[in-house]
Parts: structure tokens; C-alpha cells; sequence
């Protein structure tokens, strides 16, 4: 390949850097330039794709890598967030002329962003936080994809990203967010959303294993029906594919053989730490992030469980008849609901706080094929914002969800009670639950909260018969 060839290039062979560049050889027909810390991998790119090898142009130093690109060029990074990226970037940006792209495409701690953004601004240099989901399979057949930075580079990069990405009904779904992290801010809630989504099932199938006594294989048939109504999403359909799932060594169910500690790489916790910051009670997400801490801890559960496993509690009043599995199908797709309004509280808050008017409408259709939360429910969140004109103040309060809410949120306070009757933990069904009794409460209980702050601290308070704020003489406490 002679220099200035290439469409772009792909620095970062791994999972997703590797599928993504035979993604745009693939789908998008474009020629691209791979480079990797590890040289070797992004020859082996090119070597084990044959059919796509006269578009793969594997090179052994940043000098190659960015000499093979086209001008101006488009740098697409693919590398693991935090000093990967930096280190990446340093070593690549002073190859790059005015006018050059580079994009990070990595799951970013968006403040990153809006630093790594600001360094290169009097550069002409443009820096893109790019937001992919979709996994490995998203990678190389079509993401869907959370575009930041300035719009102006955006309409460069759509003839680059539409091809790639996944589609619904034909549509690509990418699209610009907003200035700066908008990009990767969106996919940190989307992850946020997921570990949700991941950590209800988790809690409906401890609650079918634990309290039922169900196998593996049973629960499969079970989260597979489901897949085919209201819960129909790739995260209920890949639980029904992991129950079913035998492992080959031992013949055991797969998942009977994994040991139950929870990984995560922090994308999660950063959207709560967001959510935190921008006074949003994402409590149904913060629960999912904490059940991953607490499953790290196996050994100190393994203790516990000696100590307290025989605590007194009710026998488990869940069964696997049609009115019990009806049941626990509408508190899940109710306290889905629920986690969704919470990171869509979440993005609306920082829309206003960061000034980007994140289009949330637009992002739940982006999301509706391609990325690991695609669901048949962000058709409805997708028309919820189509019908209120773009504005929903939130989830919970849309027409289009209120059946949906005050039917679910029977079942989803039984399944609650009952789980905790039976001892068996649902942190975030139960976070869910109690987010929606807080949120439908005209008067809460924080008046209390006001009477303490003002005795201890003199914090003031406000009265509801006039307007202001006071403090009050109160008694002396010892
Ligand atoms: N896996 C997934 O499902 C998804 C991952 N992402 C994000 O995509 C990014 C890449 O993830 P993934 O492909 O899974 O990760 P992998 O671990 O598969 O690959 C990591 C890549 O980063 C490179 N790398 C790591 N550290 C450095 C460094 N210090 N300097 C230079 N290169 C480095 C590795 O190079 P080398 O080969 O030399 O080690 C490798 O090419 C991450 O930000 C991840 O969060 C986003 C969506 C989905
Ligand atoms: O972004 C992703 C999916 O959308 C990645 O798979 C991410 O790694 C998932 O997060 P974690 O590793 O913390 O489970």
C-alpha cells in the first residue's frame, strides 16, 4: 500500500478494534489502516480475514500507520479507557496536521473527554469521543454509536460511521449527541442502564432458582418466552442462551460451573458517581453497581453465610405456574421501566447542566438495534418522546407507560415483599420499587430531614405557607 491511501485506521486490535476495522473494510468498502502496541495482532487481522485483506493495511509504527491515511485523515482509537488513551494520543497527535480526526471510540470517563478535547482546541486538530455499543458481534456487523465533539465534524464522519453502524427499519443508528463528552456521557448511562438491566435478571433468576428450585435449563425455556413480549431485548434473549448453555467439560449447566463474582470495568460506577453529582437518584443503577462489589467479596460471603444463612424466614412464596411466572415477567418489565426513567432523569439533567440539548427521543432510537440494552421497550420510550414533542419530564410520568406502571407495580411490590420475606436479595428490583413509592409521594418526609439540618448545622429550611428561607431557635441538645 503506497501512503495517503487509506480511508482511516484503526489503532487498537483487541475485541473491539479488530472487529470495528473489519467492520469498515466489511460493510463500509473502506480501506483501513491497522496498528496495535502489539504489531503482531494487527497482521494477524489482516491474515485471518483473507476475503477483506485488500482493504486491511497492517502497519508496524505510528509513522507508517498515520503516512498510509488519506488527508485529512480520520484516526479511530480502540484502546482500554484512561492512560491507554493518553499514552496513545501523545504519540500519535504530533503526526497529525489541521483538519485531522481523531476519535476516541473507547468507553471513556466523559470529564477525560472534555479534557483531552480542550488540549487539543487551538490545535485544529479534532478530537471526537465516540461512544460504541454492541460487544464484539456489534464491533464487527453494526454498533450502534454515540457521536460527540463539534457537529461540523460529525457531518465529515457520517459517511464514514452510517455504513458500520447497526440499523432499525433501515435507519443507521449513530447520530451526533452534543459538544465535547455528550458521546461518551450517553454510553456511560447506557452502561449504567445495562448493568441494571443485567442485575434484575440476575435477581429474577436467583428468585426462580433460589425460591422455585428451577434448573438452569427450565429457566432458559423461561427468559426465552419472555423474549417474545414486553421483555423481548438481547439481554433477556443472551440469559435464555447462557441457561441453556452446557458446559462440555463436565456436562453441567454452564452457568452452574461459573463462580458468581461480578467483573467491571467502571463504566458502570461512573455513571452513578454522574448521577450522584447532578443530584439524580439513580438508585435502581447504584443498587446493580453495589451488587457487583458485594459478589467480589465471595470468601467474606462464604463467612457470612456460616454465621447467618440459617436466619429465620418465610418460606419462598414463588412458583413456576403461569400466574407466578406472569407475575415476576411484570415486575421486571416494570422495574425496567423504572431503571430507565432513572438514567433518562439522569442524561436530561446533564443535557441542562452541560448545555449540550442531548436529543433523549433520538438516543433511545440509536439504541434500538446494535447496542447490549436494544430492546423492543426502546420502541416505546423512542414513541413516548414522539408524542410528547421530544419533551418527557419523565419516564414514569408518560401516558403511554401509565398502564404499564400502575398494573407492573402490583407485581413487582409483591415479588419484592415476598423476595424479602424469603431472605432472597433484589437490590435493584427492591431500589426500583422504592424509587417509584418516593417519586409518586406529594409529601415526603424530608421535612424531618430540614428540622435536623437547621438544629445541628443551622442549614435553614423553607416553610409552605410563605415564601423564603428560616432558621429556628430550637431547644438546646445536650
Ligand atoms: N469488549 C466490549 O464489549 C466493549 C469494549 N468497549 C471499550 O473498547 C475499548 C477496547 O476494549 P476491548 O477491545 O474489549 O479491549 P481489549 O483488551 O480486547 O484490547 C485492548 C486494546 O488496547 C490496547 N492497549 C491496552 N493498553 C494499551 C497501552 N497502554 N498502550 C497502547 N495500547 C494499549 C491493546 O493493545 P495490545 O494488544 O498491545 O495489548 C489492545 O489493542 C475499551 O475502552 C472498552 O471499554 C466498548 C464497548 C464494548
Ligand atoms: O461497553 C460495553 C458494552 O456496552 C462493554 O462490554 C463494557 O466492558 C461492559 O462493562 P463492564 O466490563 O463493566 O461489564
Amino acid at each position: 500500500m503506497s501512503d495517503g491511501q487509506a480511508d482511516l485506521g484503526v489503532l487498537g486490535m483487541g475485541t473491539m478494534g479488530a472487529n470495528l476495522a473489519l467492520n469498515f473494510a466489511d460493510n463500509g468498502a473502506f480501506t483501513v489502516a491497522l496498528f496495535n502496541r502489539t504489531v503482531a495482532k494487527a497482521y494477524g487481522v489482516r491474515d485471518d480475514n483473507p476475503a477483506l485483506a485488500e482493504r486491511l493495511v497492517p502497519t508496524d509504527t505510528i509513522e507508517q500507520f498515520i503516512s498510509t491515511l488519506k488527508s485529512p485523515r480520520v484516526v479511530v482509537l480502540m484502546v482500554n479507557a484512561g492512560q491507554p488513551v493518553d499514552e496513545q494520543m501523545a504519540l500519535v497527535l504530533p503526526h497529525l496536521d489541521k483538519g485531522d480526526i481523531l476519535i476516541d471510540a473507547g468507553n471513556a470517563d466523559f470529564n477525560d473527554t472534555v479534557r483531552r478535547d480542550a488540549a487539543v482546541k487551538d490545535t485544529g486538530i479534532h478530537f471526537v469521543g465516540m461512544g460504541v455499543s454492541g460487544g464484539e458481534e456489534g464491533a464487527r456487523h453494526g454498533p450502534s454509536i454515540m457521536v460527540g465533539g463539534d457537529e461540523a465534524v460529525w457531518e465529515r464522519l457520517k459517511p464514514l460511521l452510517e455504513p458500520i453502524s447497526a440499523k432499525y427499519d433501515g435507519t443507521p443508528c449513530v447520530d451526533w449527541l452534543g459538544t465535547g463528552g455528550a458521546g461518551h456521557f450517553v454510553k456511560t448511562i447506557h452502561n449504567g442502564i445495562e448493568y441494571a438491566d443485567m442485575q434484575m435478571i440476575a435477581e429474577i433468576y436467583g428468585i426462580l432458582r433460589d425460591g422455585v428450585g428451577l434448573k438452569a435449563g427450565e429457566m432458559a425455556d423461561i427468559f426465552a418466552d419472555w423474549n417474545t413480549r414486553g421483555l423481548s431485548s438481547y439481554l433477556v434473549e443472551i440469559s435464555a442462551v447462557t441457561l441453556a448453555e452446557t458446559d462440555p467439560e463436565t456436562g453441567k449447566p454452564m452457568v452452574d460451573v461459573i463462580v458468581d463474582e461480578a467483573g467491571q470495568k467502571g463504566t458502570g460506577r461512573w455513571s452513578v458517581i454522574e448521577a450522584q453529582k447532578l443530584g439524580i437518584g439513580a438508585t435502581t443503577l447504584e443498587a446493580a453497581v453495589s451488587a457487583r462489589g458485594i459478589s467480589s467479596r465471595r470468601s467474606e460471603r462464604a463467612e457470612a453465610a456460616k454465621l447467618f444463612g440459617a436466619v429465620a424466614t418465610a418460606r419462598a412464596e414463588f412458583h413456576a405456574d403461569a400466574d407466578g411466572l406472569k407475575e415476576l415477567e411484570a415486575a421486571l418489565e416494570t422495574a425496567k421501566l423504572i431503571a430507565y426513567a432513572q438514567g433518562y432523569a439522569t442524561m436530561a439533567e446533564a443535557s441542562k447542566e452541560f448545555g449540550w440539548n442531548l436529543p433523549l427521543g433520538e438516543i433511545a432510537r440509536i439504541w434500538r438495534a446494535g447496542c447490549i440494552i436494544r430492546s423492543r421497550f426502546l420502541d416505546d420510550i423512542t414513541q413516548a418522546y414522539e408524542a410528547g414533542g421530544g419533551e418527557v419530564v419523565n419516564l414514569l410520568l408518560a401516558p403511554s407507560f401509565k398502564t404499564l406502571v400502575e398494573e407492573g407495580q402490583a407485581s413487582l411490590r409483591r415479588v419484592v415483599a415476598k423476595a424479602v420475606l424469603a431472605g432472597l436479595p433484589v437490590p435493584a428490583l427492591s431500589a426500583a420499587l422504592a424509587y417509584f413509592d418516593d417519586y409518586r409521594r406529594a409529601r415526603g418526609t424530608t421535612n424531618l430531614t430540614q428540622a435536623q439540618r437547621d438544629l445541628f448545622g443551622a442549614h435553614t429550611f423553607k416553610r409552605l405557607d410563605r415564601e423564603g428561607t428560616f432558621h429556628h431557635k430550637w431547644p438546646a441538645v445536650g
